[in-house]
């Protein structure tokens, strides 16, 4: 920027007592005259300096047009490789293009190789985003030990059979499995209605083999930034690998593994790339150690072949609602629990409750024990299980999923 002319001399006015009165008055003209000279010249940088100002506030508001702009504006995730001279190299989730950009003095010393940063549509660096971990905490539920065991579960006695071949034993056998040289199969999918169980079984397998239990919603993978879908599926492997043994439980994978429609959206993009990047976590299973991967959806219908193909989910496992033996049983374990009368015959129940899910039987017994609760008892009746009843079926359409209410059709 170039440096402003230092102001002119203030103009003196020597008057010599020798001096005759022309002279004097000869003098005080010329004064005058250079006193008007330096106000015009004053004046006129004045004038100068009012119409860099006014280029100034436009800049400045210019400025600020274009932070709000960037504030309002979606960014896209990268990860910084590498910090240069020449700036930072900056590698975009998602497409994985990599590109060398500017980095701002303001952001410079925050930034090191490894960090997760926003950026815009130029690669411009907008902000450095919080520890991954934290991303990680909010999509994933980890659970160290679960609780739910087999027993817990009724009326899916076969699901629960294959689903213990199919991922209990390998993980519990893994060196016969290796001996005999038999694969076990990659991916256990369980399709069904909604509240039948299929993550009560995921939990139950971690339980029995004393594996974490990892889970993501496929909703959650396609919430994200874009870019964050494929990273969230990279960061669930690297996490199952760090606490092996593991079960990832990947619930309404419909989300992100649909079958592919004709419109080009980025939303559709972005959801295609998360799913290749878990089809191609899932064919690098087999370096991986004892991991394994279980999904649901209720939308069986919906899924893109891709992910069904041999070594990826080859094991389908349907999840029906329970037949009638199924459903005592699931009542028996929801009231195991309760104090319930001897007036209620769970086999005369279960069969007026055709349709009901597993999910809608246990509230069922909670809303019978309730109404006992507000009649201030302690046992619970069979009046109690048909005021239920008639509660739930007449309550909220779509709250309850059995044939009829929901709109759900298996
Ligand atoms: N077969 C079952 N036996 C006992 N309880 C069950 C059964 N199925 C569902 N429940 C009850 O319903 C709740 C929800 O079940 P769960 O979350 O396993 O269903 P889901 O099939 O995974 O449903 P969604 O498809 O909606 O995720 C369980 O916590 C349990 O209380």
């Amino acid at each position: 920027m170039s440096r402003s002319p230092s102001l002119p001399d203030r103009p003196r006015l020597d008057l010599d007592p020798d001096m005759s009165e022309a002279e004097r008055l000869e003098a005080l003209r010329q004064h005058f005259t250079r006193l008007v000279q330096v106000n015009d010249e004053l004046d006129d940088r004045l004038d100068r300096a009012e119409a860099r100002g006014d280029d100034l506030q436009g800049e400045v508001d210019e400025l600020k047009r274009r932070n709000e702009a960037l504030k309002t504006s979606s960014l896209y995730i990268a990860t910084v490789e590498e910090l240069t001279a020449d700036g930072a190299v900056i590698k975009q989730h998602g497409n994985n293009q990599e590109v060398l950009t500017d980095v701002s003095s303001r952001l410079e010393d925050e930034l090191d190789p490894g960090d997760r940063v926003a950026i815009n549509d130029s690669f411009s660096v907008q902000t450095v985003l919080d520890d991954e971990t934290d991303a990680r905490a909010q999509a994933m539920e980890v659970d160290a030990s679960p609780e739910v065991t087999y027993d817990d579960i009724g009326g899916i006695d076969d699901q629960v059979r294959e689903v213990r071949e199919a991922v209990e034993a390998p993980l519990v056998n893994a060196e016969q499995f290796r001996a005999v040289g038999v694969e076990p199969p990659s991916g256990v999918l369980l399709h069904g209605p909604p509240g039948t169980g299929k993550t009560m079984l995921a939990k139950a397998v971690a339980n029995e083999t004393d594996a974490t239990f990892i889970k993501m919603a496929g909703s959650e993978l396609v919430r994200k930034f874009i870019g964050e879908g494929a990273r969230l599926v990279r960061d669930l492997f690297d996490l199952a690998s760090e606490r092996e043994p593991a079960v990832i439980f990947i619930d309404e994978i419909d989300a992100v593994a649909a079958k592919r429609t004709d419109s080009k959206t980025s939303g559709d993009a972005e959801v295609q790339r998360t799913m290749m990047q878990l089809l191609s976590e899932m064919d690098g299973f087999d370096e991986r150690g004892e991991i394994r991967i279980i999904a649901a959806t209720n939308r069986f219908d919906m899924l893109d072949e891709a992910i069904l193909r041999p070594g990826r989910f080859d094991r389908l496992i349907e999840v029906p609602k329970p037949a009638v033996g199924g459903r005592e049983r699931i009542l028996d374990i929801h009231t195991d629990d309760m104090t319930v009368d001897d007036d209620v015959a769970f086999a005369d129940l279960a069969e007026g409750l055709d349709g009901y899910s597993g999910a809608d039987i246990a509230a069922l017994c909670t809303e019978a024990g309730m109404f006992a609760i507000r009649d201030e008892r302690t046992t619970v009746t069979r009046q109690d299980f048909e005021d239920a009843r008639d509660k739930v079926e007449a309550g909220d359409e779509g709250a309850v999923t059995h044939d009829g209410f929901g709109a759900y059709q298996y």
